[in-house]
C-alpha cells in the first residue's frame, strides 16, 4: 500500500542551558543554536485549503506552534530544553495545546539543534536520537567489472549517522550526546586517514559492507543502536539495521510547477519553480560478489531517462502528472522509477529543506535527517 507523508520544517534561533546535565558539562552553560523543527504527517484528504496545499499549510501550522521558541531563552518555556524535550513540547502544541486546530496524522516530530545531531519523536512517543560523524578515507572495490570507476583507488569524505532508539536500552541518549561520541571515537581513529581495504573485514568496502562493519562494532556496546547510515558521497549511501540493507541515491531537479487547484490569487497558482531534492530509496539483497544491493551508478543510469523528462521542464505542462505538488510528483516518480528499477520502494521529494513529501511502499522508520 502506498503511504504519503507530508513534511514541513521551520528554523528557529534560541538560547538555552541544560541544568539536568552533570556539574561542569559544557551544555549547562548558556549557549545557543540555530535549530530546525520538522513535522511529518499522514494528512487526511481535505485537511489543507485545497489539494496540493498540504506542505504550505503544514509549514504554517508548524511555524505557529514553534513561534514562541524563536529568539527566546528556551528555559523560560521548558526547564530542560533538550532536543527531545523541545520535540515533545512542540508535539503537544500541535495536538492543540497551543490553542490552534489539532494537527491530524502526525507521525514524527524532529528537532535538530545542529546539522550533526537531533532527535525524532514518533507517534508512539518513542525518541530516536541521531548523531553524524565524518572521516576521510581511501578505498577501491576489488570485484567490480573491468573499467568500473570504483575499481580504481579513490577516496571519499565519508559520513556516518548513528541512529539510536532509546526504547532499546536504558540510557537517556538525547540528554547527552557525549556517550555516542565516546563510542564513535575509537572507530574514527581506525577509519580516518586510512585505506579501508587494508582493514580486516573491509576488504570489499562498499557502503553496505561499511555500514554492517560499523553496526557489528557498535551494537554490543550500544543496545539502543537502531541503524547505521553511511554516506559514501553527498548523493549516495546505505543503511543497515542489523538485518537488511537499504540504499539511496539523491538527485536535484530544477523544474517549474504550478498548482492546478490553487485559487487564482494564491501564490501557488502562479508558475514558480524549485531546486527539488529527490531521493530514491531501494531495497535488495546483497549481491554475493559485488557486496552491494544495487550499484549507485546503475541507479543513476537506469533512472536517467525519467530524470531527463523532469529536470529543467515545466512540470505543470506534462500531461502524465496529476499536479505539481511534492506528493503528486513523488508518487509519479515512484511509479516511473519502479518501471526501470523495481527495487525502488520509496521516494523523498523536498522543495526546500525539510518541506516536501515522502511516498513509500515500505516502512518509514528509517528517515534520514534533511
Ligand atoms: N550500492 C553501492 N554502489 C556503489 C558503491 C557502493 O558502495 N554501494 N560504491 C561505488 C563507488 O565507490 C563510487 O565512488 C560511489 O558511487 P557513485 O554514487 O556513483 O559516485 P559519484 O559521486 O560519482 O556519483 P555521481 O552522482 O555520478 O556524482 C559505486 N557504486
Amino acid at each position: 500500500m502506498l503511504l504519503t507523508l507530508h513534511s514541513a520544517a521551520t528554523p528557529f534561533e534560541a538560547a538555552c542551558h541544560i541544568p539536568a546535565l552533570p556539574e561542569g558539562h559544557r551544555a549547562r552553560r548558556l549557549h545557543g543554536h540555530s535549530f530546525l523543527a520538522q513535522a511529518r504527517c499522514a494528512l487526511p484528504l481535505g485537511w489543507a485549503p485545497f489539494k496540493g496545499a498540504e506542505v504550505s499549510a503544514l509549514r504554517e501550522r508548524l511555524e505557529a506552534a514553534a513561534a514562541p521558541l524563536d529568539h527566546a531563552l528556551l528555559n523560560d518555556l521548558l526547564p530542560n530544553p533538550t532536543d527531545e524535550n523541545i520535540a515533545r513540547w512542540l508535539q503537544q502544541r500541535l495536538a492543540g495545546g497551543d490553542g490552534g486546530a489539532p494537527l491530524p496524522g502526525l507521525q514524527q516530530l524532529s528537532v535538530y539543534s545542529t546539522t550533526h545531531s537531533g532527535v525524532d519523536v514518533d507517534l508512539r512517543g518513542r525518541a530516536h536520537v541521531w548523531r553524524r560523524y565524518r572521516f576521510q578515507s581511501a578505498h577501491w572495490l576489488p570485484h567490480v567489472p573491468p573499467g568500473h570507476k570504483c575499481g580504481r583507488l579513490h577516496g571519499h569524505g565519508f559520513e556516518v549517522i548513528v541512529h539510536a532508539n532509546q526504547d532499546l536500552g536504558e540510557r537517556e541518549l538525547s540528554i547527552d550526546y557525549d556517550h555516542l561520541d565516546a563510542l564513535w571515537a575509537p572507530l574514527h581513529f581506525e577509519l580516518n586517514y586510512r585505506c579501508l581495504n587494508e582493514m580486516p573485514g573491509l576488504e570489499n568496502p562498499t557502503s553496505e559492507m561499511l555500514s554492517r562493519w560499523i553496526w557489528e562494532r557498535l551494537k554490543p556496546q550500544l543496545p539502543e543502536l537502531s541503524w547505521v547510515t553511511v554516506f559514501e558521497t553527498g548523493s549516495s549511501g546505505a543503511n543497515f539495521d542489523g538485518a537488511r540493507f537499504r540504499i539511496w541515491k539523491e538527485f536535484t531537479l530544477d523544474s517549474a510547477v504550478q498548482l492546478k487547484n490553487a485559487p487564482p490569487q494564491h501564490p501557488l497558482a502562479s508558475v514558480h519553480g524549485h531546486t527539488f531534492t529527490l531521493r530514491l530509496h531501494l531495497q535488495a539483497e546483497l549481491h554475493q560478489l559485488y557486496g552491494w544491493a544495487v550499484d549507485f551508478g546503475d541507479v543513476k543510469e537506469r533512472f536517467n531517462p525519467v530524470f531527463k523528462r523532469l529536470d529543467h521542464h515545466p512540470l505543470h505542462l506534462d500531461e502524465r502528472l496529476t499536479d505539481g505538488d511534492c506528493a503528486s510528483l513523488a508518487a509519479h516518480i515512484l511509479r516511473e522509477a519502479r518501471a526501470v528499477l523495481p527495487e525502488t520502494d520509496r521516494v523523498d521529494l523536498y522543495e526546500t529543506r525539510g518541506c516536501g513529501a515522502v511516498v513509500t511502499l515500505g516502512d518509514t522508520s528509517e528517515l534520514i535527517p534533511v
